[in-house]
Parts: structure tokens; sequence; C-alpha cells
């Protein structure tokens, strides 16, 4: 099989500052300020050519940092990503700038993808076309709706013919039909043989679409596996931490905090 992603022990740690003092002391004094946190630890994974990926965990458990890793817009603090191909990454918002319009984005995000001045001229109306904005396409993106950049969003990235596409959240937000009609597109994607990250909290959507899970927790992958495999094991987890307390959520999660410092003091190489 071709591989199309392979990650390698990636991790990402941000700092937390209690509040702006410790955040500008820590620039002048580094190390000194903050709490080290880790959105990732460790986690390795690969997707084969022509296979959609799903993401799942509860909030922030790390699936759009992963994404964001992998598309190549949020540096990892250690480990490698390796992506054969040009992924295109459609995050609600991502990648877009506010001031200009949906117009002058779809022209930017063509330009900085390295299409010529012709290219842009025919794509420019098909991506309008599926985004459904009329004339809003020539407003601020300041001024859409969260549906609406997410519209903009998905009509550029699957109109740009990428290799590997990360869906992150696109769907949640748009309408029915608009959610319909773009996974109508990665259907087409997916039976041209391209491969897809789908980050949601869609499982009926996931079950539709994806042929592998990959199950994060508190930075960690819980489960890598087929979606007949992992899927009903995240839903009977979910079933089982909703009927849990406070406190036993809280002890939970501490004891997954020990889990990642050991995770992280020995990596699996
Ligand atoms: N720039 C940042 N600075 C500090 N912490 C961050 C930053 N970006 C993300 N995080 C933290 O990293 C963790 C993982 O976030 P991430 O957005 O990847 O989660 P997620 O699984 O996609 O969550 P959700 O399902 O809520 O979208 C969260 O605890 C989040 O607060």
């Amino acid at each position: 099989m071709e591989k199309a992603i392979i990650a390698r022990n990636i991790t990402k740690k941000y700092k937390l500052y209690s509040n702006d003092k410790e955040r500008i002391f820590d620039l002048i004094f580094p190390k000194s300020y903050g709490e080290d946190f880790y959105a990732l630890a460790d986690v390795s994974f690969q997707a084969e050519k022509s296979e959609s990926v799903g993401f799942v965990g509860m909030n922030g458990s790390g699936k759009s940092t992963l994404a964001n890793i992998i598309a190549g817009i949020v540096p990892e603090t250690s480990g490698s990503v390796e992506v054969y191909g040009q992924a295109s990454l459609i995050a609600v918002a991502a990648g877009l700038n506010g001031d200009l319009t949906g117009r002058d984005n779809i022209e930017l995000k063509l330009l900085m993808l390295g299409f010529s001045k012709k290219e842009i001229v025919e794509l420019e109306p098909e991506i309008i076309d599926f985004s459904e904005l009329g004339k809003f396409i020539d407003q601020p993106v300041k001024s859409y709706s969260s549906g609406m950049r997410s519209r903009l969003g998905f009509s550029i990235s699957v109109n740009v013919n990428p290799d590997i596409l990360i869906i992150d959240e696109a769907l949640s937000v748009g309408d029915k039909a608009f959610a319909e009609k773009s996974l109508d597109k990665m259907k087409e994607f997916k039976s041209e043989g391209k491969t897809m990250i789908f980050v949601s909290h869609s499982l009926g959507q996931m079950k539709r679409f994806c042929d592998k899970i990959l199950w994060l927790e508190y930075g960690m992958i819980r489960k890598y596996g087929t979606v007949e495999e992992v899927l009903p094991q995240y839903e009977e987890f979910l079933n089982e931490f909703k009927k849990l307390s406070g406190k036993e959520k809280e002890a939970y999660k501490e004891e997954a905090m020990v889990k990642q410092r050991e995770m992280l003091k020995n990596p699996v190489l």
C-alpha cells in the first residue's frame, strides 16, 4: 500500500499562563514562567493513500491540533510528519483573512498554493458557484456568519483538487443542504482515490464516510483501527463517561495525565 501520511512521535507543547504578567516575564526570562501543557503527546500513525481517517475524541483531545500539524499550519514541538502530496485543510475560518472579501481570499489562497493568474481566472467562478455565497462574495469575510465562512473555506479547498483533504468540523456549522452537497463532494474525492482526514463530532458522518478512526484522548492515541472496531468502543465510552460525576471525571483526567507524563518520558519509537 502507498503511504499518504506518516506521523511519528508528534508532541505539541503549549505554555499556559495564569496572567499577562507571567506571559511577559516568560518572554524576558524564558522557561521561568508558565505551565507546560501537552495538546499532543507522542502521537504516531500512518494513513495509506485513498484512506479516509476520522479523528474522534472529546473536546480538547487534540484533534484540530493534529489536523493543523498535518496541514502544516501549526508547527509540532517534536516529532515529524511526512505528507505525500498537496494537503489542503478546511477548517472553519482557518487561513481566511477577515479584512479581505471572499473573492480576495480565494485569489490569495490560490496564489499561495502556486496557481498561475490564468488558472485563478478559471477556478474562481467554480469556487464562487460552489460556495453559493452570491453577492456576499464581495463582502469582507469578517461580516460572514460561521456557516458562510465554512462554505468559503470548503469551496476553496475542494476545488483546488488536493491530493489530501483535511476537513475540520467544516460541515457542522453549514446548513443541511450544504452539508449534503459537501458530503457528495467528499464521496467523489474518495472514489477518485484521494486521502482524507475528517475531524468531526458527528459519528453518523464518520460511519458514512471513514475507513479508519483515530481516537484521541488528552492528546494521546487511545485507539486506531477500522471504523467497525473503534467507533462502537468510542460510543460506549461516551455513554459511560457522561454517567460519571464531576469528581470521577476529574479523577479520570488525573489518571490520563499520569499516563501522559509516562508517555513523554518513554516515547514509543
Ligand atoms: N494556541 C494555544 N495555546 C494554548 N493551548 C492551546 C492552543 N491551541 C490549542 N490549545 C489546547 O490544546 C488542546 C487541544 O485542542 P484542540 O483544538 O486540538 O482539541 P480538539 O480535540 O480539536 O477539541 P474540540 O473537539 O473541542 O474541537 C486544548 O486543551 C486547547 O485548549
